[in-house]
């Protein structure tokens, strides 16, 4: 009888879901079960699973996780819902460990817990140090920008941009993208942002921007970032101003692409006082994949960096 932890992806045949098998096909201690594929969507089959896993993974559309979480609670299964079903509910961990001191104990000890959205992830770890040091009052009323490959958009959008493709979309024309509320409470933000996202003709990789005009001095946002990440293995806070060279004039986002790493910039001028934060991360990995294996090794008391890549084979 194998000693590794089972762990069941409900939703195991989606664009999350395959990115974080693969991650997992090299797990020392996991073991994968799998749903015969005939049965992956029948109720009963996958609370079997449920019941005979140590986690339950959802990557699932927001509707089925709902249900997903009303047949794992009958059965007293543990979940990690990657969809944007829970992540501002009470009762759930917001699946984001970098956030604070108490956050990995958190996740660590819960049954619940919901995996940050990939946008949602930009806007945070930029947002919630400077609101919670006081350099962006809470009252502030902020934009942010935002472009992502076609794979944040799942099956569907694949399908749709590998047939035909506009180079670039904007989107979210509506105020109401589904992370704005996840983006609001866990930034501390007292006013609701706008949030402009837009999809670009490239599969995956993201960029998030937020302006600041005479908010703060960039050097202050700058240090309060580099402090509050110091020792945090997959954030990277860049040195102030400094675009990488690689590519300078531009910066690209799909550098990160297949890791769990996550880039934090900010651009600044001092007479202007104008500054620019800006997130660069892979949607389908510290946007959703890597973050879940992240957090999935936090959940089971294992190293949070074990196969959280995916393998470059
Ligand atoms: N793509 C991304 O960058 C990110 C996605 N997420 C979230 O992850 C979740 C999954 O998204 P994504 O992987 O992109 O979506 P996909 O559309 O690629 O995959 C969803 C999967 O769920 C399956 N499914 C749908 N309904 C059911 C059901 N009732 N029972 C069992 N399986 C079902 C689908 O089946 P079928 O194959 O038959 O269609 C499909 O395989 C979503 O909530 C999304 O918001 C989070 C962060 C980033
Ligand atoms: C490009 C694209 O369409 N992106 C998706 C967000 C990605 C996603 O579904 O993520 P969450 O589960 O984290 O919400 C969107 O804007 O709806």
């Amino acid at each position: 009888m194998s000693n590794k932890y089972r762990v069941f992806i409900d939703g195991q045949a989606g664009t999350t879901g395959l990115q974080i098998q693969q991650r997992l096909i090299n797990h020392p201690h996991i073991e994968l079960l799998t749903i015969d594929e005939a049965r992956r969507k029948e109720a009963q089959a996958r609370q079997e699973m449920m019941s005979a896993a140590d986690i339950t993974i959802l990557c699932l559309p927001d509707a089925a996780a709902r249900e997903a979480v009303a047949l794992a609670d009958a059965v007293g299964a543990r979940v990690l819902d990657a969809s944007s079903a829970h992540r501002t509910e009470a009762d759930w961990v917001y699946g984001m460990p970098e956030l604070g001191a108490d956050r990995r104990a958190a996740i660590r000890q819960s049954s619940h817990v919901s995996n940050p959205g990939c946008y949602a992830t930009g806007a945070i770890t930029l947002l919630a140090p400077l609101v919670q040091r006081g350099l962006i009052g809470a009252q502030t009323p902020l934009a942010i920008n935002a472009i992502s490959g076609y794979s944040g958009g799942g099956k569907a959008m694949i399908e749709r941009y590998q047939q035909t493709a506009p180079g670039y979309a904007a989107y979210g024309l509506g105020f109401d993208h589904k992370h704005l509320k996840e983006i609001q409470k866990w930034s501390g933000l007292a006013v609701r942002p706008i949030f402009q996202p837009a999809v670009g003709d490239y599969a995956q990789g993201m960029l998030v921007f937020i302006p600041l005009n005479n908010v703060l001095d960039g050097d202050s946002a700058w240090r309060a970032l580099d402090e509050f990440y110091a020792g945090e293995a997959f954030i990277r806070v860049m040195p102030l101003n400094a675009l990488p060279e690689e590519s300078a004039p531009f910066l690209l986002p799909e550098a990160l692409n297949n890791s769990n790493m996550l880039e934090l910039f900010v651009f600044s001028h001092a007479e202007h006082r104008q500054t620019l934060l800006a997130a660069r991360l892979d949607n389908l990995g510290k946007g959703a994949s890597g973050a879940a294996v992240q957090n999935l090794n936090i959940m089971l008391g294992l190293p949070e960096d074990i196969c959280v890549n995916l393998p470059t084979d």
